[in-house]
């Protein structure tokens, strides 16, 4: 498997903000969103080469019972070994006691994951990349109602809707009409943001609307701490 980075930090988003947690954070991505955060994870041949052997050793130097899978996107993958390879990976880390979350746009549905929050970050048109050829991809990708319903039905989930605007909320209502049901508390809305001052401009109009809405504001808790630094 290809790997970006990993990194020792706190969770800064969704309902486990500021718990302890190692990342890894997988390469490739083939949708490319406008605002992504982690653009030095698109590429697919970007990284290191890891074993699984490899990558629970590097994992298990962190005093750390939590680890979180994220990158680029880690449920794609360039192709089906490195879908196998991602199974094997959370097998290992949880018959090591470890809790397990895949950080995924949730756009493909793998099943046999030994994962313990799928933390899903539906991709909306707010995130539509201006090129228009990579917007055409973007388009294609971006939501598969048939995979999220999967994930949401197989795996303990959470909701991260990516929030520019008060008018997002009615793509975001319209998305989950067409969804298994998930709690309002499981449902996040996270300012979109990728450094401290867009955060603090962005987050009083995404704590109004989830008062109106009563879904759950998304903490950016590492872009509060670190603003934009990449690895934390
Ligand atoms: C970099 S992505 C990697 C995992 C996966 N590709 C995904 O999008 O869920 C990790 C998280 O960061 C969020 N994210 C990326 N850029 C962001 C931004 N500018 N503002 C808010 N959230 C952002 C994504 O929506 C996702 O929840
Ligand atoms: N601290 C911290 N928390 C995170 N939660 C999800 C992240 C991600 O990039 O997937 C992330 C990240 O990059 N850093
Ligand atoms: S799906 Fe995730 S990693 Fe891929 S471009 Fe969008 S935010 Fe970035
Ligand atoms: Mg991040």
């Amino acid at each position: 498997m290809r790997v970006i980075e990993i990194f020792h930090s706190l969770q800064g988003e969704g309902i486990l903000s500021g718990t302890p947690s190692v990342f890894v954070r997988l390469a490739g991505c083939p949708l490319r969103c406008r605002w992504c955060d982690t653009k030095y994870a698109w590429d697919f041949s970007a990284g290191d080469e890891y074993g699984v052997d490899d990558l629970v050793e590097a994992v298990s130097k962190h005093p750390c019972d939590h680890v979180v899978i994220t990158g680029g996107e880690p449920m794609v993958g360039p192709d089906l070994a490195a879908r196998e390879g991602l199974a094997e990976l959370t097998r290992r880390l949880r018959a090591g006691r470890m809790h397990v979350t895949i950080e995924t746009a949730g756009r493909l549905f793998i099943a046999d994951l030994a994962c313990d929050l799928m933390s899903i970050s539906p991709k909306m048109a707010n995130s539509v990349p201006s090129e228009p050829a990579l917007a055409v991809a973007h388009e294609r990708q971006r939501t598969d109602p048939g995979a999220l319903a999967g994930l949401i039905e197989g795996y303990p989930c959470q909701l991260k809707f990516v929030v520019e605007a008060a008018d997002d909320i009615d793509e975001i209502h319209r998305l989950l009409d067409r969804l298994p049901p998930v709690p309002s508390n499981r449902v996040l809305l996270m300012p979109q943001a990728g450094t401290r001052d867009e955060l603090l401009a962005r987050a009083p109009a995404v704590a109004q609307l989830c008062r109106e809405t009563g879904y759950r504001f998304g903490h950016r808790l590492h872009v509060l701490l670190w603003s934009d630094r990449r690895g934390v």
